[in-house]
Order: structure tokens, then sequence, then C-alpha cells
């Protein structure tokens, strides 16, 4: 399949609790530059044309999406997550209508500094394997005993940090996902469900100022960094 004849369609996670940033309400709701995570994700992805739709995952319970008049566009469309990130990208994946022809562009909500540059390197993958954003571990690292004492310092030459979006045919990786979730296998990403699936994504080296909004220290650089041009 040449990558001009598949559709390719962004599924958003945003249906976790951000237990971890320990805020008044989930942090894809907390407000950045006037405008909340979740906006400036997706904005990010609704201004890079190629991509067809927008499926986004939100929570049953969810009591702020109402409030953004983005989720109106008519690229977006919303469906219920599920209790961990990769239930909720199932359930997104679900809503392909035709996975054979689609490629899947799956989304951190959590990650509003992307950029479409690293858009561009990644959607040139268009392999079995798929592909991911991923960054070059920089600092060195330490593996770690119970009582968090290090036990060795690893390798780092080959160790890469995964981010998203993260890129698949839709129909590998929704088979991939069911595969992982029936055997009980733990997934983080959804390349590690196509690794269980003995597939060997390609890493694609994309910008450290993708991160994560996780904790609450990284809201002042997810500002700065989305203050840039
Ligand atoms: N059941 C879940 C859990 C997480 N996510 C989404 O997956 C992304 C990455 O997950 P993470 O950073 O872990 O978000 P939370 O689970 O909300 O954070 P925490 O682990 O701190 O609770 C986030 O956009 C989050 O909304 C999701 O859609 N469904
Ligand atoms: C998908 C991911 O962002 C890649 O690094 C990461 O695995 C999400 O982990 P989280 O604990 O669900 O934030």
């Amino acid at each position: 399949m040449t990558a001009l004849s598949r559709n390719i369609i962004a599924v958003v996670p945003a249906a976790g609790v951000g237990s971890r940033m320990q805020a008044d309400r989930p942090k894809q709701y907390l407000m950045l530059h006037g405008k909340t995570v979740l906006e400036h994700t997706l904005q990010r992805l609704l201004d890079y044309p190629i991509i067809e739709k927008i499926i986004l995952a939100i929570a049953p319970n969810d009591r702020f999406i109402g409030q953004l008049p983005i989720i109106k566009h008519p690229k977006i469309q919303l469906v219920q997550g599920g209790e961990t990130r990769a239930d909720s990208v199932f359930a997104g994946l679900c809503c392909i209508e035709n996975p054979e022809q689609t490629w899947a562009l799956v989304h951190d909500a959590a990650r509003p500094c992307l950029r479409h540059e690293d858009l561009d390197k990644l959607l040139a993958v268009d392999d079995e394997h798929g592909g991911i954003l991923a960054i070059p571990a920089v600092d060195t690292i330490k593996r770690a005993v119970d009582f968090q004492r290090i036990l060795c310092t690893e390798d780092r030459s080959q160790l890469w940090l995964a981010l998203t979006p993260q890129f698949f045919n839709a129909r590998r990786l929704l088979g991939a996902l069911k595969q992982a979730k029936e055997a009980g296998w733990v997934v983080t990403d959804e390349a590690s469900a196509m690794e269980f699936a003995g597939f060997q994504p390609h890493l694609v080296a994309g910008r450290s100022d993708n991160i994560k909004i996780t904790r609450s220290e990284d809201l002042a650089l997810a500002e700065f960094y989305l203050g840039r041009r």
C-alpha cells in the first residue's frame, strides 16, 4: 500500500484522571496560554491537513468536554474511553470504519507541544511495522532494586524514550492490542502491543520538547514551549 492510498485518522486518548498531577481536574483540562491542554493538542492535529478525522476518547464521567467549543469541529468524533490508556485507544480504533485502509496516528492528549515537522517525519513510515516518535536517551540510566538503590547502569547507546504520536495500520494495531490484552501483556504504548505481536516498529527521532504533561512542574515547561514559534 502506498502512502498516498491510505487514510490517516488520529486517535487521542483523553480519558485519564491525571493522578500524578494532583490538580483539581484531569490535567488535559488545565489551562496554558488561555486554552486547555486538550485544545492545544487538538488544534495541532486539526492544523495538519492530511489527518482526516480525530477520534477523541473521553472518560464516561467527563464534565469538562462540553465547555470546549473545539469539540464541535466536524473532524472530531467523541468516544467513551476505558479503564486503561490501551482500552481508550482500542475504543477509538473500533470507531474506524475501514481499518484495513486506514493508518491510526495515536497521540496523547497530554502532549500539546507536538510539531508538524515531527509529523512529517513519522508519516513517512509506511511498512507493516509502523513507527513511533522517540528520543535517544541522553542521561545515564540506572536500573534500581526495590529500595531505590542502584543495581546497575544500563548501556544507553541503544535506549530510546518513546513519545507519541505512534503510527500503525489500524487493523494490525487492533489485532495486536486484542492479542496483548488476551495474554495479559501490560501495554503502556501502542508499540509494546505491536512488539508483542512480533513487529519491530521504527524509531523516528523526534523533538525533546514534545513533552507529556504528567506532574505539576511540567506545566511551566509546556507553557514555555507553546509560547515559542
Ligand atoms: N484510562 C485512560 C488513562 C489515560 N488516558 C490518556 O492517556 C494519555 C497518557 O496517559 P497518562 O499521562 O498516564 O495520563 P493519566 O492516566 O491521566 O495520568 P496518571 O497516570 O498520572 O493518572 C493521557 O492523555 C490520558 O488522558 C486515557 O485516555 N485513558
Ligand atoms: C504512550 C506514552 O506517552 C509513551 O511514552 C507513555 O507510555 C504513556 O504513559 P502513561 O503512564 O500512560 O502516561
